[in-house]
């Protein structure tokens, strides 16, 4: 099946179950494509090239990592602890033949994954995304996070705990969104008091 044929059962099949089960929010379904699959797609030429498992943590619907699954060909573990919604990403996995499995647990309850690339969007605020995401990756791996217009305040807190090589991008489906990609991370070793003489 064409990539283009595999989204299109995607979203039929989002479409139907959103009715049942809130997967994507009511004013989001008339732009379901700009708003989440094209949002989703534009993140493909900025994954980085190589082997070696990626993650979507905080799935939800599949957005970004089942649409990059089938876009890219990596392959992916779609992470989500909503039984619901996990079970519509299994079956997203099997209409379409993505490339993922689905892990239905909490993120920190998961043994490391050692993905070279992680993904995650509306997740958490990079601090904690990244303390979340972190232990998940393999050394040398990429984490590429859709941000709001928050992106910069949230890039100034978290280089507080960790040294990282930052790529931003901006998005083409929304204005104020950037996409960041981040690198080389480390967390900054705390600064050794320094020591008085008391004599
Ligand atoms: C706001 S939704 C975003 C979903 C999707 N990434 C998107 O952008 O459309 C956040 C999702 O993360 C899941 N989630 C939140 N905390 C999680 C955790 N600690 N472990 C696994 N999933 C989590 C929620 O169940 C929810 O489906």
């Amino acid at each position: 099946m064409e990539l283009r044929a595999r989204l299109d059962a995607y979203a039929a099949l989002l479409l139907r179950w959103n009715a049942r089960i809130n997967l994507i929010g009511p004013s989001t379904i008339a732009s379901i494509w700009q708003r989440h699959i094209d949002d989703s797609l534009q993140l493909a030429p900025l994954c980085p090239a190589g082997a070696g498992g990626a993650a979507d943590l905080g799935s939800g619907a599949g957005f970004p990592g089942l649409v990059l699954a089938l876009a890219t060909g990596r392959s992916f573990t779609l992470v989500e602890a909503d039984r619901r919604k996990a079970a519509f990403l299994a079956e997203a996995v099997r209409v379409t033949g993505a490339p993922a499995r689905v892990a239905c647990a909490r993120i920190a309850d998961l043994a490391p994954l050692g993905a070279t690339l992680i993904t995650a969007r509306a997740l958490a605020p990079l601090p904690d995304l990244l303390a979340l995401a972190v232990p998940h990756l393999a050394a040398g791996g990429v984490l590429l996070l859709p941000k709001g217009a928050q992106a910069s305040a949230e890039l100034t807190n978290a280089r507080r705990g960790w040294h990282m090589r930052v790529d931003a991008f901006p998005s083409r489906t929304a204005r104020e969104a950037t996409i960041l990609r981040l690198s080389e991370l480390r967390r900054v070793e705390p600064s050794t008091p320094e020591r008085h003489a008391t004599s």
